[in-house]
């Protein structure tokens, strides 16, 4: 059983994260991920749909050959929560 996500809001969030920025018009995290070619891109996208999948907590995300736009926030919260910091970093720890 899961926790309820515990909301945080935006600045707090990137306060702990690095390369994040705040989504203008909704509370959200966002970050553009640049790699080598559409191979690592899609590799980093298997992780993380994986990692997504264990917890339950999944990206809005972007992608177009090597680049990889992701914005995060808590649908069931309305708002940047523990959870996507979770993901955040977890995605952060793979490039
Ligand atoms: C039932 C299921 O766990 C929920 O609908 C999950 C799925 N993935 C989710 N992902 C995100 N980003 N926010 C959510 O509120 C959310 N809810």
């Amino acid at each position: 059983m899961k926790s309820l996500p515990k909301l945080i809001g935006a600045p707090s969030a990137l306060l702990l994260l690095e390369g994040w920025t705040a989504v203008t018009g909704r509370d959200a995290i966002h970050k553009n991920y640049v790699f080598k070619n559409f191979n690592e891109a899609f590799g980093f996208m298997t992780q993380v749909a994986l990692q997504a999948e264990r917890t339950g907590h999944h990206p809005e995300w972007f992608n177009v050959y090597n680049r990889v736009s992701v914005t995060l926030t808590t649908h069931d919260a309305n708002g940047v929560t523990d959870r996507d910091v979770a993901l955040a970093s977890f995605m952060d720890q793979l490039v």
